[in-house]
């Protein structure tokens, strides 16, 4: 249970159509990403999956039925928010049963449940606290197990790491993941964070202004991006993007850059020392923007000429339409 599938969703608000004709199938316990740049559609993708918003056109199946129509409550999905949406004044075991005491679900059942899902969460202890005295990652933890005690046939997850600082985020990614594998539901997951997409994804779904790029594996988009857009848009730091005389377009990624003679020549504009690596800004003598990122720690100049190589097989070309060639 928890197959979903999107058949030609429009969402226009007002005269604008912030959603173009998305069609998508998410097989039953897949971890779908939605990413793309800010204002993409991703959150709304999401709210009318969850029937907080109603489609303009199109038709949204939950295991094969129609449920376009059926309110968010019917629908069987639970949603996790950034601002994970908990109530000040209750404890975090008041939290986890609010829903499901409206369902006329037996106490002992309620209490089972949160039991479990604290246990799952390591949330135990926390249980007769108020939110107000949690910390940011507690907090997550528990708008998280407000939705597994709902046992839902599948999680939408708005954004929820992005509250949490850098080392959290990824101890909580890392859980998640590891969640999504317990529970064998599909999840899925709307973020701006490239590694979190990258790394929990089952399958990664790129819009961009409300259309579909490409929908396929991480590495998949990582080795085969479609077209420019997908590209440049996965991946750390950005992919070089080199014009031919005959209009097509080489895209090579600055990890598959390295110094040696014969190669590209460019011109330093400044070095970012990372550490294990330098990142380098640079420029071809057609003033393309070129970034490289070099292992060890580099002290180049700006204004000094550096020629860069790679291996053809890390070159991806791009017709003048952008498309994959
Ligand atoms: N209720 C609304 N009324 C009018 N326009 C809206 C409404 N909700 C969203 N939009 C517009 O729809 C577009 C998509 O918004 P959405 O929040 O889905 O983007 P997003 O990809 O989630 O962005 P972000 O990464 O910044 O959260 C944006 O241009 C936004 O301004």
């Amino acid at each position: 249970m928890g197959a979903i599938t999107l058949e030609n969703i429009v969402k226009s608000f007002g005269a604008v159509e912030v959603i173009r004709d998305v069609s998508l199938d998410i097989p039953e316990g897949e971890l779908v990403v939605f990413v793309g740049p800010s204002g993409c559609g991703k959150s709304t993708l999401l709210r009318l999956i969850s029937g907080l918003d109603q489609p303009t056109s199109g038709h949204i199946l939950i295991d094969g039925k129609d449920v376009t129509r059926v309110s968010a409550a019917d629908r069987g999905l639970a949603m996790v928010f950034q601002s994970y949406a908990l109530y000040p004044h209750m404890s975090v075991r008041q939290n986890m049963a609010f829903g499901l005491e409206n369902t006329r679900m037996p106490k002992a059942e309620i209490a089972s449940r949160i039991e479990e899902a604290a246990r799952m969460l390591e949330i135990g202890p926390l249980l007769d606290r108020r939110p107000g005295q949690l910390s940011g990652g507690q907090r997550q933890r528990v708008a998280i197990g407000r939705a597994i005690v709902r046992e839902p046939t599948a999680f939408l997850l708005d954004e929820p790491l992005s509250n949490l600082d850098a080392e959290l985020r990824g101890t909580m990614r890392a859980e998640l993941a590891a969640l999504h594998g317990r529970l064998g539901k599909t999840m899925i997951y709307v973020t701006h964070d490239q590694i979190e997409a990258m790394t929990m994804a089952d399958r990664i779904v790129v819009l961009r202004a409300g259309v579909v790029e490409q929908v396929d594996t991480p590495l998949n988009l990582f080795n085969k991006p479609a077209n420019r857009f997908v590209a440049g848009f996965i991946g750390a730091p950005r992919m070089n993007f080199i014009e031919a005389e005959d209009g097509r377009v080489m895209g090579v990624r600055p990890q598959h850059l390295r110094l040696a003679d014969g190669g590209l020549a460019v011109t330093v504009d400044m070095a970012e020392n990372l550490g294990a690596e330098t990142l380098i800004h640079a420029r071809t003598d057609k003033d393309q923007p070129i970034l490289a990122l070099l292992p060890g720690q580099l002290t180049p100049t700006r204004g000094e000429n550096l020629s860069l190589v790679h291996d053809p097989a890390d070159e991806h070309w791009f017709g003048a339409d952008g498309l994959r060639l």
